[in-house]
């Protein structure tokens, strides 16, 4: 590679979706490396994920759904036309192709799923029958377990199509991401922050990923570390230890987002608290688990821990009719 693309003066290029969501998290990170003294541009790219939420999309034969919101980003990383990724990092698979690394972790915002309605100020408020605007198949589970008799209406899209559709009277009411609506400053219909023990959020919620492409597979090893090391700053050890704790479970159980787990890590009073859940897609079973760690646990232990006390208590066979489904 040229000494040109080794310059430490040429831009760090930032690759992100359209959505307003992504540039709202991509430009949070392009004036944080900004405000420390970096020359950052931003890229967006069009993925997969972004073309289905078109009317009228016809999916391909060989989509099976995963990753379909990072694909070309990461086609991009590889190939050098950007230095780093931004996401949303429940929208990751819980393995990444060797060519990539989750170079850093900033600080996590509110983790919790929330409840967006005007007139029914919280979920055991709505009349019955009430229709929930989610296609998420674990919100759609959790929220059944707490009330058996509400229905479910297909909302998709980005925040500001979702909550459009909700005006409009497509359905009663959304259950969101905290973390998104914050960000957009969309928060005047949430009145109710649901506890991760009641509807535990999903692994990884709340949290950005910063990605960038491996050491082992730079594209000029030295450019590539500045990147790394620009970065570095933005890391924050408590959220990335919740966040390897939380997709640990998520893996142990066979898990990607169409899968009923929800799982949370936090760090209070000095030791390291967990909750997950798993519950069948009818919301008639659930096996719940919560625990505590030492401040000096391991959070890979400590996810495989929770894994298996979900699994002691029949995880999986709530999990087999979705397993078996495709
Ligand atoms: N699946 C879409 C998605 N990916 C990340 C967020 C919100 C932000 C976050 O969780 O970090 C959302 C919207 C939602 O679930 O409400």
């Amino acid at each position: 590679m040229s000494s040109e693309h080794n310059n430490p003066r040429n831009p760090i290029r930032i690759g992100s979706r359209g959505s307003q969501l992504a540039l709202w998290q991509a430009n949070h990170i392009l004036y944080a490396l900004r405000d420390a003294g970096y020359h950052v541009e931003l890229e967006i790219i069009r993925t997969t994920g972004d073309r289905m939420q078109q009317p009228g999309f016809v999916p391909p034969p060989n989509l099976d759904g995963k990753g379909i919101f990072i694909k070309e980003i990461e086609e991009a990383l590889e190939e050098g036309r950007i230095d780093l990724a931004v996401h949303s990092l429940k929208d990751l698979p819980t393995k990444l192709a060797p060519q990539f690394t989750l170079a850093a972790i900033p600080k996590r915002a509110d983790a919790r799923d929330v409840w967006v309605c005007e007139p029914y100020w919280a979920l055991h408020t709505l009349p019955t029958g009430g229709r929930i605007g989610t296609t998420s198949p674990r919100r759609r589970a959790q929220i059944l377990a707490l009330r058996p008799d509400v229905t479910f209406v297909e909302v998709r899209g980005n925040i500001d199509t979702r909550l459009r559709k909700l005006e409009q009277g497509q359905c009663d009411a959304l259950v969101l991401a905290a973390a998104g609506l914050d960000r957009l400053k969309r928060t005047e219909s949430v009145h109710q922050r649901f506890s991760p023990c009641e509807l535990c959020p999903a692994p990884g919620q709340g949290a950005l990923a910063l990605e960038t492409r491996s050491p082992e597979h730079a594209i000029d090893e030295d450019r590539d570390t500045y990147i790394r090391n620009a970065i570095a700053f933005l890391e924050h050890p408590y959220t990335r230890f919740a966040i390897d704790a939380e997709r640990t479970t998520l893996d142990a159980l066979g898990g990607g987002c169409s899968l009923p787990i929800g799982a949370h890590c936090f760090h209070e009073e000095g030791k390291w608290k967990m909750v997950a859940q798993v519950v069948s897609p009818d919301g008639e079973s659930m096996v719940q688990v919560e625990t505590e760690a030492t401040n000096d646990a391991n959070p890979i232990a400590l996810g495989n821990c929770v894994a298996d006390d979900l699994k002691s208590k029949g995880a999986l066979d709530l999990l087999n009719p979705v397993f078996s489904a495709d």
